[in-house]
């Protein structure tokens, strides 16, 4: 297994207090959250035209698609029935479950309205191969981490109700072909996130009780807040500039049926 961070450099160091522990969480995303990233102030500002957001959609649908795969890679190391019960609606959220389309129904009600066929997006073919290394990065982080710090590097939903709010108002005023119903992703998420990261945090206020075990999940924070950031670098390196689109993704004005 991979250590994230050197634990015989915390040998004997004082472990931080919950109320530290939670600040230190917090300061990562206060640094490099996504919503630093200038290709966000463009989504967001109204700044890129209709085929950069597509591609956007595009590449986000497999961020989306790899969540659900994480959660259940994470489940199928956990022997603590109560977590599992908790832990399963995570998949449920973006699956859907019965009538409940889910999350990545409601991604591709999106990818619909900006022209994609759902074969071509579910398809992942046009996506960007960053996107595709971050997105799996994240998938094999919760198999292969401690299951404290594995749940420790979902906690960057703690920053994400801002930015889906920023999102829903920017993109609603910007973009004539963004509306409500497209927006409805976003809109689930902010009552859907808070509860899943109130109670990551929680836990790894109670199960991280070391000082190396809690600078493990304060570098989850930082290792997931990579993975984020990567997806928007190549976006911006693809599809702004300079504007090198990687053979085999999606080109802007490409026909995709
Ligand atoms: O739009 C965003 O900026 C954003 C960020 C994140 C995140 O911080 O990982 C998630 C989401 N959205 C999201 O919609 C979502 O369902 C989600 C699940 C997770 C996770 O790590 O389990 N992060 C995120």
């Amino acid at each position: 297994m991979n250590e994230i961070v050197k634990t015989s450099a915390f040998i004997g160091a004082q472990p931080y207090s919950p109320d530290e522990f939670e600040a230190a969480i917090r300061a990562v995303g206060a640094e490099r959250y996504h919503d630093k990233h200038p290709f966000h102030k463009m989504l967001h500002g109204g700044q890129l035209n209709k085929e950069q957001v597509r591609a956007w959609a595009l590449n986000r649908y497999c961020y989306q698609e790899a969540v659900p795969r994480k959660d259940a890679a994470f489940m199928s190391r956990v022997h603590d029935r109560e977590l599992r019960r908790e832990w399963i609606h995570r998949i449920h959220d973006h699956d859907g479950l019965g009538e409940e389309g889910g999350g990545i129904e409601r991604w591709l009600v999106l990818t619909d309205a900006l022209g994609f066929s759902r074969e071509y997006v579910t398809s992942r073919r046009g996506a960007l191969p960053a996107t595709k290394f971050a997105v799996e990065a994240y998938v094999r982080f919760v198999v292969e981490q401690p299951l404290v710090i594995a749940v420790a590097s979902s906690l960057t939903e703690l920053f994400a109700p801002a930015i889906h709010r920023e999102r829903i108002a920017g993109m609603l005023a910007n973009y004539d072909f963004v509306d409500d119903r497209v927006m409805a992703y976003f809109k689930r998420r902010l009552a859907q996130a808070p509860r899943d990261s109130e109670f990551a945090l929680n836990y790894i206020k109670t199960n991280a009780l070391t000082r190396a075990e809690q600078e493990g999940c304060i570098a989850a924070v930082r290792f997931k807040c990579d993975v984020l950031w990567a997806q928007l670098d190549a976006l911006h390196y693809a599809y702004v500039t300079p504007g090198l689109v990687p053979p085999g993704a999606y080109r802007p004005g490409q026909a995709t049926e």
